[in-house]
């Protein structure tokens, strides 16, 4: 695991370094709550992706704020939101890289996800150059964590039939070819129903959660089929539970974990953390382009 760093921000010529505080990692693990014996869970996102589903107050935003308090907090990782309710995870707004926090707006959320797309390309194009295959902790490409809440809105509920047919082909390959190069796409959904997950695009998630669902063919939709006949549904979840759910891996089992949960005013107070250190970052980078790191380190 990568130990958690210090962030040290030299504040000009002559003066003494600041510490500023603890950073996180993108390439550590994730917490993101326990398991049925009080236990860690832990998951590494890095390379992976992540779809959260379940009914309506099942915990989907919750977690998913859980997984951004994370991302936000690591300096080796940019932010891209969208959010068609924008209070979701509007607190991560000043985190997220500019004009990359994007509501309840189809344009904006398109040119957003073809703008990565081209990025990606880009990023294989010199992956290739350099024969390499994937980014690594330090390298010049830093990951993305991608986070939508909720996929519906923009695949399925506003704007025409082309455009959301574009954003499902936009967000399918940024899920399949983006691993590599550091995208991490995060994606919600109160509708786990075929029109919206369909297999193809489920399987290419390496973790996926299940919230509480409103049938065990629901519950399949996000874990995979078969797995509620074996006894794994999410349908049994109790409704007054929020934040249960089921989790499981790449070729894995379901487990049981209760995720993380961050009331409002801690969202917030992370948040203002995390942005302060950000914005710190970005000054010195802007300020010091004679240091090569920006005249921050992390110590
Ligand atoms: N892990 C948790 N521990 C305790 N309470 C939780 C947890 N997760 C969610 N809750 C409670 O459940 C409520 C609903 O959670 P959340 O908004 O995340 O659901 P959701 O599935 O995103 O709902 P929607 O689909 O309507 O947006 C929260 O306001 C909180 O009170």
């Amino acid at each position: 695991m990568i130990a958690m760093p210090t962030l040290v921000a030299n504040t000009g010529p002559g003066s003494q370094p600041v510490t500023l505080g603890p950073v996180l990692s993108i390439f550590d693990p994730v917490h993101i709550g326990i398991d049925e014996f009080g236990q860690p869970v832990r998951v590494p996102l890095i390379y992976r992706n992540m779809l959260i589903g379940g009914e309506p107050g099942s915990g989907k935003s919750a977690l998913l704020n859980a997984i951004v308090a994370h991302a936000a907090l690591s300096l080796d990782c940019k932010l891209i939101l969208l959010d068609g309710k924008r209070v979701e995870l509007g607190q991560w707004r000043r985190c997220a890289e500019a004009g990359a926090f994007v509501g309840p707006n189809m344009d904006q959320a398109r040119k957003l996800l073809t703008r990565l797309q081209t990025m990606m390309d880009n990023r294989y194009t010199f992956l290739e150059e350099c024969e390499r295959r994937k980014v690594i902790p330090g390298d010049a490409f830093t990951p993305y964590l991608v986070a939508i809440d909720e996929i519906a809105y923009f695949s399925a509920t506003v704007g025409k039939k082309q455009d959301r047919e574009e954003f499902a082909a936009l967000l399918r390959d940024l899920v399949a070819r983006g691993r590599a190069v550091g995208i991490i796409v995060i994606a919600a959904t109160q509708r786990p129903s075929s029109d919206i997950i369909p297999t193809s695009l489920r399987d290419l998630f390496a973790w996926r959660f299940a919230g509480r669902c409103t049938s065990h063919s629901s519950s399949d939709i996000v874990l995979g089929h078969g797995w509620a006949q074996q006894g794994w549904t999410a349908n049994s979840i109790s409704p007054t539970n929020p934040g249960v759910g089921l989790l499981i891996a790449e070729g894995g089992t379901p487990q049981l974990v209760k995720s993380a949960y961050l009331d409002d005013a801690t969202c917030a107070a992370i948040a203002r953390y995390a942005a302060t250190l950000r914005n710190t970052v970005n000054q010195q980078a802007a300020t010091t382009p004679a240091d090569p790191a920006g005249g921050v380190s992390a110590a």
